[in-house]
Order: C-alpha cells, then sequence, then structure tokens
C-alpha cells in the first residue's frame, strides 16, 4: 500500500504488514502480533512521590491486576522527578509476581515526558508491561512513542516489548479511536479519560466520570399535567464514548476500560458506572482508592449465575450449531459465542485468582 487518503483527505502512509510488525529501532524486540489476554480488572493508581501511598505498594501485590505508578495529572508539579524516581525505586525493590506494573508518563507537551520515557525504560523496563499515554490526539502520538520506547528498549536491552495503552480524553482523541486503536501492534487498549474529555468537550460538568442528575429524560405527562409525578431516568453522559472506544479496541483486537470514578465514596455508583462498561465490553477499570480494587474486582468477573447459564448453554448446543429451546428461550451458535466470552473469561481470570476458581469450579451445570 502507498499513500492513501486519510479522514479529511489527509494523505496518510500505511506501512506494509511486514513493516508493521518490524522492530523500530535496531537491537529492540520484535512487537507482538497478538495483545495477551491478561486479567486487568482494577488498574489501581498510585503516587510513587507519595511515602504513605507507595508504603502500601508491595503488600498489594496479588490483591489486583495492575498497579499503575502515576506520574502525570494528580501528581503536584514540584513531585515529577520524585514520582518518577519512586517508581524506580518501588520497580527495583519488588516482586510483582502476576500483578502487572503500568505506568502513566505525562503528557507528550509536557517538559517531563522524555525524562520520563528515558528513565523508566532503561531503568525499569523489563519490569514495565504497559505505558499508558494521557490526553493522546490521533495515531502520530501513538507513533511518537512507538519509536521511543524501540529506541529506548534498544539502548537498555530491554527484550519484552513495552506496551502502549492511550487516554481517549479529548475530542479529537475520540474522532481518531479507530486511528489510534490501529497505530501501532504495541497498542494494548485505550482507557475513557472523562475529566479531561469533558473539559475538552466544554461539556458543562465538573465531576471525574459518573452521571449528572441534570442529564435526563422524564416520562411524559399524565393526562397533560405537566406539573404531576412524572419518572425521570438519569442517562449516562459516557455512553456514546464508551460504545465506541469499544467498538475501536475490538476492530484492533486490544482491550477497552472505564477509567476513572471520582467519587470515592459513592460506592454504589461506582459499581454501576463499572458494571455498564463491563455489559458494554470493558475488561477492567481503574482504581483511585484501595476501596475500588474490591468492586472492581467483583464487576469484572463474571458471576456465578452468569457462567452456570453459559456452561448449560454450551452444553445444550453439542457441535455449537444449530438452535436449542432453553427455558423457553431460542439459543443459537450466536448466543454461544456471547456465552464463550464470559466462560473463556472466568478461565483467565479463574489461573490467577484461586478464589474465583473455586467459585466457577463449584459450579454444578443441571
Ligand atoms: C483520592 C485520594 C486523594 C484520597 O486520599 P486520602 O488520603 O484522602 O484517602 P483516605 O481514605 O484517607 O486514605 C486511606 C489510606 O489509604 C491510602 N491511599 C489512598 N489512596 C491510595 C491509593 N490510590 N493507593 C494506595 N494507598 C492509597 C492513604 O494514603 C491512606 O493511608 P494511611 O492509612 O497510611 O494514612 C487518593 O486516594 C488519591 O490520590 N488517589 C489517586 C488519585 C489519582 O491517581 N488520580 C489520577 C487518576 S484520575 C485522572 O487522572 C483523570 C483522567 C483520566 O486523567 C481524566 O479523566 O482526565
Ligand atoms: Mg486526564
Amino acid at each position: 500500500m502507498g499513500a492513501v487518503t486519510g479522514r479529511y483527505g489527509v494523505a496518510m502512509s500505511h506501512k506494509s504488514p511486514k513493516d508493521f510488525f518490524a522492530p523500530l529501532a535496531v537491537g529492540a524486540p520484535t512487537p507482538p502480533r497478538e495483545i495477551p489476554a491478561r486479567p486487568s480488572r482494577a488498574i489501581h493508581f498510585f503516587d510513587p512521590s507519595n511515602p504513605k501511598m507507595a508504603a502500601k505498594v508491595p503488600a498489594m501485590v496479588g490483591t489486583v491486576d495492575v498497579l499503575l505508578g502515576n506520574l502525570e495529572d494528580a501528581v503536584k508539579a514540584d513531585n515529577k522527578v520524585a514520582a518518577r524516581e519512586g517508581l524506580v525505586e518501588i520497580a527495583k525493590a519488588t516482586d510483582f509476581g502476576p500483578t502487572q506494573l503500568w505506568t502513566r508518563i505525562n503528557s507528550l507537551d509536557s517538559p517531563w515526558v522524555l525524562d520520563d520515557l528515558i528513565t523508566l525504560v532503561t531503568e525499569i523496563g523489563d519490569k514495565l508491561d504497559v505505558v499508558m499515554v494521557p490526553k493522546v490526539q490521533g495515531p502520530e502520538d501513538i507513533h511518537y512513542v512507538d519509536r521511543i520506547l524501540a529506541q529506548l528498549e534498544a539502548k537498555g536491552g530491554v527484550e519484552r516489548p513495552i506496551l502502549i495503552h492511550a487516554i481517549l480524553e479529548t475530542a479529537r482523541g475520540v474522532a481518531n479511536v479507530e486511528d489510534i486503536a490501529l497505530a501501532s501492534p504495541r497498542m494494548q487498549g485505550i482507557s475513557l479519560g472523562p475529566a479531561d474529555l469533558a473539559a475538552d468537550r466544554k461539556m458543562k460538568t465538573t465531576r471525574v466520570g459518573g452521571g449528572h442528575p441534570g442529564y435526563l429524560v422524564r416520562q411524559d405527562p399524565k393526562d397533560g399535567d405537566i406539573q404531576g409525578e412524572r419518572t425521570i431516568f438519569q442517562q449516562d453522559l459516557w455512553h456514546y464514548t464508551i460504545a465506541k472506544m469499544v467498538d475501536a479496541c475490538a476492530e484492533a483486537g486490544i482491550y477497552p476500560y472505564y477509567g476513572p470514578f471520582g467519587d470515592i465514596t459513592d460506592v454504589v455508583a461506582a459499581e454501576d458506572q463499572f458494571r455498564n462498561a463491563f455489559l458494554l465490553g470493558c475488561v477492567g477499570t481503574w482504581s483511585l482508592h484501595p476501596k475500588q480494587i474490591e468492586i472492581a474486582n467483583r464487576v469484572f468477573s463474571p458471576s456465578v449465575e452468569d457462567i452456570k447459564h453459559a456452561r448449560r448453554v454450551v452444553a445444550a448446543m453439542g457441535d455449537g450449531t444449530g438452535a436449542v429451546m432453553l427455558d423457553g428461550k431460542m439459543e443459537d451458535d450466536a448466543s454461544l459465542k456471547q456465552c464463550l466470552v464470559l466462560v473463556d473469561l472466568a478461565e483467565e481470570l479463574a489461573a490467577i485468582d484461586p478464589k474465583l476458581k473455586e467459585l466457577y469450579d463449584t459450579i454444578e451445570v443441571d
């Protein structure tokens, strides 16, 4: 393929499939052909420059799927270097076992990001699974990080390619989400960044994720009485963006995530938002406070009822073709595929979570 015309008629050059999977620097590891499905129900954020938070990290290994050392927003400008150095120290001193180690680097237009990448990849590149890039605008941002990662992996002798995760937090990023998802074989996934996205879009909200009481649909008046009692339903401000992100990720074979839910005390609404995202296709969310980890782990693991039903459908469908009746409902090749999504996820999670394995193992299919 040569130059092709992309959105807005701008000439884009597409790489050949062979070049797409070639290392971008001499001596860098070969990029992956497939992104492994590693459990990542909660991506737990901590500020490595905060001694209290940092002290809690080693004991969190094994209790959360991903620990993420955050260097960007929520870390004070004066603490940027301490956060970077703190993350290097924690990574070197900790055996992460089955828990992944991710980082969120500073934004690409900040004065810190180049040193973030140079320090982290050369010092702890062998321990870092994923680099989360904030405020991604388009594929060009991913290409930039992709090339630098390759150069630094080569320099630091890193043998396993570090993956890239993009945060969707600008209107332009949302418009370009398919191109972002397909920008590099390193792309691991995408998260919603509702606070920056709201600001960039000039939404009139002041929250970090979640709904808004003013964004609603009201029941029609009864007998023309507009002042009478009318049920209202709060709507989901993020439905469109999440659905668009899920499609882009599914097309690219990578993983979508909800993102942050800032009202730490409202564990009920957090659970609702996480469950909506799970049902729509997301594999995980962020946790900003230790109390959100349990919610995320629970919500992003299929329930016993779901697995029981899924296994019954698998058993009833035999070779997987045709249509059968189960409890008065039609099941066919396509409903079986949905059930297999749940069964496969349960197996992946059971492999790293002994409690879940026990729970799923006890399910009896009648
Ligand atoms: C919300 C805050 C201020 C409440 O912090 P607190 O200290 O007031 O809470 P607490 O309930 O009093 O904390 C109890 C204990 O837990 C510790 N603790 C508390 N949090 C954590 C943690 N995460 N990890 C590990 N330990 C934690 C805390 O240090 C304390 O330790 P102690 O018992 O020894 O005193 C605090 O939890 C926090 O700073 N969390 C991380 C916030 C963060 O990373 N924000 C950035 C991501 S969201 C975002 O960037 C948006 C986005 C995508 O960009 C976009 O939409 O645009
Ligand atoms: Mg942000």
